[in-house]
């Protein structure tokens, strides 16, 4: 990424020129270039948390996408997604051949903490593969100590943080870049905290701060949808941080395009939009 010189300890301001982006593909590319992102999550009641994180991928990218999720949500995904490989695991030993064939994992949208969701996630937490923690990885993590593997990323949103770091929401909000400095200096991961003016940290005390997005995205499932942005990013060899930065910018600049339109923005009219974008600062076709 350009390294903008920053003042002091003042977050980089993520914008058009300082996210790094993507490498133009050559003309004979093929599917296996591009990675292959598991997504693992929807117990019972939050089945369409891990559709929209898969769709997002697809959509940014990936060279090929997989769900891992509750036998009962199958076919709702294979109808609504026909592009991503939807897989029922009653078990996380129904995961393991699935989870060799991946190269990222994303873990956590629509988990559940019930005994489904913990044994998938330590399942995945042995996995080798870059991964993206979300949602209840993350409510999980905050009761059990697990180790995510180098070049994760973690993505809570403020009631998140506040439950890995044992504090108030209040005390989050009040010391963004602290909380999301010593979550990714905890975690030896690449750290998104979420909501308006999101903050990206990485281990070593290097912040980013996005000032783009839009109220409208205030509603059910846009995190869910960063989180497929992310795993695509990292699946097409962007280490954590520059995926970070160019994901959070990507998500955010698509939430303030179709905030325009007002109150009712839907997560899944975003994935089309943020594919446009990352169309118009890094073209697929040099
Ligand atoms: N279609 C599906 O299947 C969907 C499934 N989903 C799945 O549902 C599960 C539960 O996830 P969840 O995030 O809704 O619940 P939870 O962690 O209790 O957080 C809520 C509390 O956190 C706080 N808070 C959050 N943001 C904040 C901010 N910016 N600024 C300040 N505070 C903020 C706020 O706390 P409060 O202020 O109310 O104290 C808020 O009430 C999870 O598995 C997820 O994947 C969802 O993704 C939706 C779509
Ligand atoms: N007022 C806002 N301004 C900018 N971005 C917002 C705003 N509200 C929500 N967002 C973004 O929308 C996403 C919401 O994610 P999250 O809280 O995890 O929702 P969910 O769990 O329903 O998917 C985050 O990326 C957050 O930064």
């Amino acid at each position: 990424m350009p390294q903008t010189k920053q003042p002091g300890n003042a977050p980089l301001r993520l914008d058009r020129e300082t996210v790094a982006g993507l490498p133009a593909r050559s003309a004979q590319a093929h599917k296996g270039d591009f990675g292959h992102v598991l997504v693992v999550g929807g117990d019972l009641g939050t089945g369409g948390a891990v559709l929209l994180s898969a769709e997002a991928a697809l959509r940014c990218g990936a060279g090929l996408v997989s769900v891992a999720t509750r036998p009962e949500h199958v076919a709702a995904g294979l109808a609504r997604l026909p592009e991503v490989m939807c897989l029922g695991v009653s078990s996380a030993n129904q995961l393991v051949s699935v989870l060799e064939r991946a190269s990222v994992l994303v873990v956590g949208p629509g988990l559940g903490q019930a005994a489904w969701g913990r044994s998938l996630l330590s399942a995945v937490a042995n996995a080798d593969q870059p991964q993206v923690w979300d949602a209840d990885a993350l409510n999980l993590l905050a009761r059990t100590p697990l180790a995510l593997p180098s070049g994760s990323i973690l993505t809570p949103h403020p009631g998140e943080a506040a439950r890995l770091l044992g504090i108030s929401t209040e005390a989050v909000q009040a010391d963004r870049p602290g909380a999301a400095r010593k979550l990714a200096r905890r975690y030896a991961s690449v750290c998104v905290l979420k909501g308006a003016g999101s903050l990206v940290a990485d281990p070593s005390g290097r912040l980013a701060l996005c000032e783009r997005g839009h109220p409208a995205m205030a509603g059910a499932g846009l995190g869910d949808v960063l989180t497929g942005v992310l795993g695509a990013l990292l699946a097409q060899g962007q280490d954590a941080w520059r995926a970070a930065c160019l994901g959070v910018w990507l998500h955010a600049c698509a939430g303030e395009r179709l905030g325009v339109e007002g109150r009712g923005l839907a997560a899944s009219d975003l994935a089309p939009v943020i594919r446009e974008l990352l169309e118009e600062h890094s073209a697929c076709q040099a």
